[in-house]
């Protein structure tokens, strides 16, 4: 039972869907990932979806299956890399949950999205240079939300998941207590 669902902000390959599979298995709450759920209704990948509809109609389609999961029953919400740069998801969020940062340095990213042709932004000529460049403007926006959990190379997922539930009992207890 979580009061106030837990919603993971970061750059691509910071973990959002990983770490929330393990902390919603160790809630014992449901998982949402708004990515996957935008694959489920388009029955299209992301590559897909960007290529024959564009950017902004995904950004679109991001912020309904955003909204719609906020109003659901409360428990992990895996967003997108780019879903907390818009004000709006980001008032969305702050209504009904609880934000936290996986704050990964570039490195660490960057091993871990170089080999998935997914991620329809890095198909540029330098994707590494691209990844800092997002990183780099996008930083300040994720700054914003309520909680930071800073991510090494060697935490793994499940260390991770500990720490995003220490730091909410740190910071926001009432939203773990039992109803
Ligand atoms: N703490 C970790 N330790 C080791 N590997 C990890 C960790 N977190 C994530 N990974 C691995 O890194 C890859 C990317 O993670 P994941 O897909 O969860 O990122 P994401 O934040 O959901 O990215 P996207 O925004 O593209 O959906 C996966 O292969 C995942 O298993
Ligand atoms: O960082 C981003 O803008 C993105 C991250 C992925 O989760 C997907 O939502 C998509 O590839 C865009
Ligand atoms: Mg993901």
């Amino acid at each position: 039972m979580v009061k106030r669902s837990i919603v993971l902000v970061g750059m691509m390959g910071a973990g959002k869907s990983a770490v929330g599979a393990e902390l919603a298995r160790r809630l014992g709450v449901s998982l949402r990932d708004t990515d996957a759920e935008i694959v489920r209704a388009a029955a299209m990948t992301i590559p897909e979806i960007f290529a024959r509809d564009g950017e902004a109609f995904f950004r679109a389609r991001e912020s309904e299956v955003l909204a719609r999961v906020l109003r659901g029953k409360p428990g992990i919400v895996s967003t997108g890399g780019g879903a907390w740069m818009s004000a709006e998801n980001r008032a969305q969020v702050a209504a009904r949950g609880v934000s936290v940062w996986l704050d990964v340095p570039l490195g660490v990213l960057w091993n871990r999205v170089r080999q998935r042709p997914t991620r329809p932004l890095l198909q540029t000529p330098d994707p590494r240079g691209t990844l800092a460049r997002l990183l780099a403007e996008r930083a300040p926006s994720y700054a914003l939300a309520e909680i930071t959990v800073p991510v090494r190379a060697e935490n793994s997922v499940d260390d991770t998941a500990a720490r995003v539930l220490e730091a909410i009992r740190t910071h926001r207890p009432e939203i773990l207590e039992p109803a």
